[in-house]
C-alpha cells in the first residue's frame, strides 16, 4: 500500500504572507483567518485558492466490544442512525444542508444487512463489524489493510471528480472506547485521562467502561513502542481504519482536510504515523468535549477553531466550522489592498 503524501509546498509562503499582510487591516487582525489563508494557499500553492464545495464522508461501522457495554446505546443504534442518514433526518445531514456541504455515507463494517441503497457506499470489510478487543483483537491485519486501501481508494475517487475540501464523520456504537485506546497508546498518555462518557455513560455506566478497558488494553499488552498499525488491529474499528485511510488519500491528493471530534481525530492519529505529511493538510476544526481530546490536540500541537461543546461526531464540528474556512479564502481573494483601495497604510514621515 501507498502511505506516502507530498510535503506542502513553502515556496509561496512569503508572498502569500505579503499578500495577507497588505489586505486592508491592522497586521495580523483576522488572527486564526490569516493562519488558515496561508494555510490553504501554499496547500494549493497559489495566491488565490479555490475551494469548491467541501465534501463530508461519514464512515460507519460496528465494534464487538460494544456487547460488553463500553457505550450507553445498543449495537442497532449505528445501522438506525445510517437510516437516518439516507433520510436525510440527522444533524449531519442538517448542517450539511445548511452549509452545501456534499454528503457521502459509507458502510465500513456495520453488523446489518442495508441491501443495495442510493446514496449509501457499501465498503463492508466485514458483515458483523470488529471482533471484540476484551478477547482478541478487533481486526486481522488483512481486514486492517482492506480498510485502509478502501478509504484510500474512496477518497481519491472523490478527489478525481474535481472535490478539493474534505471533511471526515463516523458513526459506530462504541467508538469512544476504541478511541481512547487507540489515543492512549500512541500519544503515551494514560488510559484513564482519555476515556470519557462518549454518547452519555453516567458516572457507573463510566467506571464500568475504565474497567473494561484497562483489562482490553492488559489483554493487548502492547509495548510502549507499539506502530500504528498493531495498534490499531488491535483495538479497531473499521470505520476508524477507512477514515485514517481516506485522510491519507485526499492527502495524496492535496487536498484540505477539516477534521472532526475525538473519534476521527483517533483515525488522524493512525494517519500521522503512516504519513507524518498528512499533518499539514488538516485544519482542526472543533475541540471535542471527550476528555482523551486534550491528549490528541497536544500530540498533534493543533488550536481547533471552535468550540461549541459538541460531542456528537458524525462530523458535525467540521460541517459548522466550514463556513469559516470559507471565510478565510474569500478574504485572501476578495479583500482589497491598502494600495488598490487607496488607504493609508502608515502615518506620513518627515
Ligand atoms: C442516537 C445517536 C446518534 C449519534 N451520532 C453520533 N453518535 C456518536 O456516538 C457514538 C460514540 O459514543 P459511544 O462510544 O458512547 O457509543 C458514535 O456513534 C458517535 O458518532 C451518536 C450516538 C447516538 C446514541
Ligand atoms: O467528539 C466526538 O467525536 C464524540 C464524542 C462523544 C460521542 N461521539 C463523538
Amino acid at each position: 500500500m501507498n502511505f506516502s503524501v507530498p510535503r506542502v509546498d513553502d515556496a509561496l509562503v512569503a508572498a502569500l504572507q505579503h499578500k495577507i499582510d497588505r489586505k486592508t487591516k491592522p497586521l495580523g487582525a483576522l488572527g486564526l483567518l490569516e493562519k488558515l489563508a496561508l494555510q490553504v494557499g501554499r496547500i494549493q500553492n497559489t495566491l488565490s485558492p479555490q475551494l469548491g464545495e467541501a465534501q463530508m464522508l461519514v464512515f460507519a461501522a460496528d465494534h464487538g466490544a460494544a456487547k460488553a457495554g463500553v457505550s450507553p446505546f445498543p449495537q442497532d443504534v449505528t445501522w438506525q442512525m445510517v437510516e437516518n442518514y439516507l433520510a436525510g433526518g440527522a444533524a449531519i445531514n442538517v448542517f450539511a444542508r445548511q452549509n452545501k456541504i456534499r454528503l457521502h455515507v459509507i458502510d465500513a463494517g456495520v453488523a446489518h444487512e442495508f441491501g443495495p441503497r442510493d446514496n449509501l457506499i457499501d465498503a463492508k470489510i466485514s458483515p458483523t463489524g470488529t471482533r471484540n478487543y476484551l478477547e482478541e483483537p478487533a481486526m486481522s491485519a488483512a481486514e486492517r489493510d482492506a480498510a485502509l486501501a478502501k478509504g484510500i481508494e474512496i477518497a481519491q475517487r472523490v478527489a478525481d471528480s474535481g472535490a478539493r475540501v474534505f471533511a471526515f464523520g463516523e458513526m459506530g456504537i462504541g467508538n469512544t472506547a476504541a478511541s481512547a485506546l487507540i489515543t492512549s497508546q500512541l500519544t503515551r498518555t494514560p488510559l484513564i485521562d482519555c476515556i470519557g462518557r462518549g454518547a452519555g455513560l453516567d458516572d457507573r455506566g463510566l467506571e464500568h467502561k475504565r474497567a473494561l478497558l484497562q483489562r482490553a488494553a492488559a489483554r493487548a499488552a502492547l509495548p510502549a513502542d507499539a506502530d500504528a498499525l498493531t495498534v490499531l488491529a488491535e483495538f479497531g474499528g473499521f470505520e476508524i481504519a477507512m477514515i485514517a485511510g481516506a485522510m491519507i488519500g485526499a492527502a495524496q491528493r492535496g487536498g484540505l482536510l477539516l477534521i472532526d471530534g475525538f473519534i476521527v481525530t483517533a483515525a488522524l492519529l493512525v494517519a500521522v504515523r503512516l504519513a507524518p505529511e498528512v499533518r499539514d493538510y488538516c485544519v482542526f476544526c472543533h475541540h471535542s468535549a471527550e476528555p482523551g481530546a486534550q491528549a490528541q490536540l497536544k500530540s498533534l500541537a493543533a488550536e481547533p477553531l471552535i468550540d461549541l461543546g459538541l460531542r456528537l461526531g458524525e462530523g458535525t464540528g467540521a460541517a459548522l466550522a466550514w463556513p469559516l474556512v470559507q471565510s478565510a479564502a474569500a478574504f485572501l481573494n476578495e479583500m482589497a489592498s491598502f494600495e488598490s483601495a487607496g488607504v493609508s497604510d502608515k502615518e506620513p514621515r518627515g
